[in-house]
């Protein structure tokens, strides 16, 4: 997908548009993303029907504008699926697995009597590719179906190669003595991929943990689906989207979605303020806008760990005097079911960290996040490597410390220290010192560095949405693609 048309498709009739049905997996990283690119699709005038879990629906509707803000797309709707779980199920951590676990055991049927009595009918599937029914019931209807990874390539792609890791016997890995062997059959990553940074759900004794086999069999069953979506940019993994595409030969890269957005909406005026609007599951608390507006430029580190990861107590604990000790400005988002013991019970966020220390930090519970890293006074983010706040930071040029938390977090977080340079990699740490040591590396010691790959990157990142930029023209593409799919199997239909 790299030779790509730099002509926006023309847009066709409203009655002609084809219907595409969007269905991500029930979590903030995924639900984000996914909605970028619906209003991507319905800005080119495509309709577009966005399938979200009753629970998901419930805290978007209630935390955000978005149902005034895709109101603008006449051939726009919600629809909602039930997950199978009560209303008080936590919904957060490992828990996330139990939620997806009930769902493809038992959303299959209402998925397939939602696409059969859907009216005007779905024509075409975006479906999360770490989901199996939606794939199944696309092929079993006739529907044509892309998938849509949420993920980095670079986590599909070790994903992928875990099937010739077990046949090469470099799975299991053998122990917390095991953990730093160089991992030598993920073509591309030789040379620097450790056990270690593998995702997370390699850390099993047993290789039929249901968990790892989910992962495995979704990535490994993508090529069933005629083309992956991937948010990601050609000049940030271009050697490993060619391994990619030995498999998966159409592979459309069209990120960093959220900048693609922006960029379009700049272009027809359509967006007042770049950030105004959002996507958030929580309450956006924009009182850290105005106390960052108070502090010097690039002197704040801003700290998130995304909206699944949980720590304990002590974890917690640890951090927090490291982040004193190093002396920086922060802001640290610390949401209030993050604190578990451990029964993955949820526990009181201590009460120093909930005031906050008056003259250097300031907490809160949720952060508009993107408006956030773009912030002058920001000088570094302390991240747990989730996809998207991966991509936001890039976009930001802002330099990264990496504190995986399960997933592809762990991959995610070697090629931000290994291969971008964009910043450091403390996974499987979690004392002061080493968090101390750190932030200072990263503010200061090191800063210069990681600003200057951080800012090439950034200018990579916004050259690839640009008009003629590889992200924009592959979405041009997805777009005929989709119209060219549709229209076909209409005519068969
Ligand atoms: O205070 C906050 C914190 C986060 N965010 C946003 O929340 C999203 C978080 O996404 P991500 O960084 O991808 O983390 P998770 O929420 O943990 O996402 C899940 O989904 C991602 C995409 O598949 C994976 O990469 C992660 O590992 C997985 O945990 C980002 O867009 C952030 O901008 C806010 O708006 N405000
Ligand atoms: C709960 C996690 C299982 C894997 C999912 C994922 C992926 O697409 O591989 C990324 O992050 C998590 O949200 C999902």
């Amino acid at each position: 997908m790299e030779q790509s048309s730099s002509n926006p498709p023309p847009s066709p009739s409203p009655a002609a548009a084809p219907h595409v049905l969007i269905f991500p997996c029930p979590a903030q990283g995924h639900v984000n993303s996914m909605l970028k690119l619906a209003e991507l699709l319905s800005l080119a005038g495509l309709k577009v029907s966005f399938l979200n879990t009753e629970h998901i629906h419930e805290l978007l509707i209630q935390f955000t504008d978005v149902e005034s803000r895709f109101a603008k797309y006449p051939g726009f709707q919600f629809m909602t699926i039930s997950d199978h779980l009560p209303v008080d199920f936590p919904r957060t951590g490992n828990l996330l697995l139990e939620v997806m676990e009930s769902m493809e055991v038992k959303s299959k049927p209402t998925f397939k009597r939602l696409l059969i009595e859907s009216r005007p009918p779905v024509n075409f599937i975006i479906g999360d590719g770490i989901f199996g029914f939606p794939l199944d019931v696309a092929i079993e209807l006739g529907i044509p179906v892309f998938r849509f990874r949420t993920i980095s390539a670079c986590c599909f792609w070790g994903y992928f190669c875990i099937p010739d890791l077990l046949e090469a016997c470099e799975l299991p890995i053998k122990g917390e003595e095991d953990m730093d062997r160089l991992v030598t059959k993920v073509p591309g990553m030789e040379k620097f991929l450790r056990c270690r940074d593998l995702p997370s759900f390699c850390r099993v004794n047993d290789m039929t943990d249901p968990i790892l086999l989910m992962v495995l069999n979704e990535t490994r069953q993508t090529p069933r689906a005629q083309a992956l979506i991937l948010n990601t940019f050609e000049d940030l993994e271009a050697p490993i989207l060619s391994e990619i595409r030995k498999h998966c030969p159409k592979t459309y890269t069209i990120g960093p979605l959220h900048e693609l957005l922006k960029t379009k909406l700049r272009a027809i005026k359509k967006q007042e303020s770049s950030y105004q609007s959002s996507n958030s599951l929580w309450e956006v608390d924009r009182s850290c806008i105005t106390w960052l507006d108070t502090q010097p430029s690039e002197s704040v580190l801003y700290i998130s760990f995304g909206s699944i990861t949980v720590m304990t107590r002590d974890q917690l604990m640890e951090f927090w005097h490291g982040i004193v000790n190093s002396k920086k400005r922060f802001l640290w988002v610390i949401r209030p079911d993050s604190v578990t013991n451990n029964d993955g019970e949820v526990e009181k966020i201590p009460e120093e960290l909930q005031e906050g220390p008056k003259e250097r930090g300031y907490v809160v519970k949720w952060a508009p996040q993107e408006e956030v890293l773009a912030h002058e006074a920001i000088g570094g983010f302390l991240t747990h490597s989730g996809w998207n706040s991966t991509l936001e930071s890039i976009v930001a040029g802002v330099p990264m410390i990496c504190w995986p938390y399960f997933a592809d977090q762990q991959l995610n977080s070697r090629f931000v220290s290994e291969v971008w340079k964009l910043g450091l990699d403390m996974k499987d740490l979690c004392d002061r010192g080493a968090v101390e040591m750190m932030v200072n590396d990263l503010m200061v010691d090191r800063r210069d560095e990681f600003v200057r790959s951080a800012a090439r990157m950034a200018e990579l990142a916004r050259k690839s949405v640009s008009e003629g930029g590889t992200s924009s023209c592959n979405l041009n593409r997805l777009i005929e693609d989709i119209r060219l799919m549709s229209s076909v199997q209409a005519h068969d239909n």
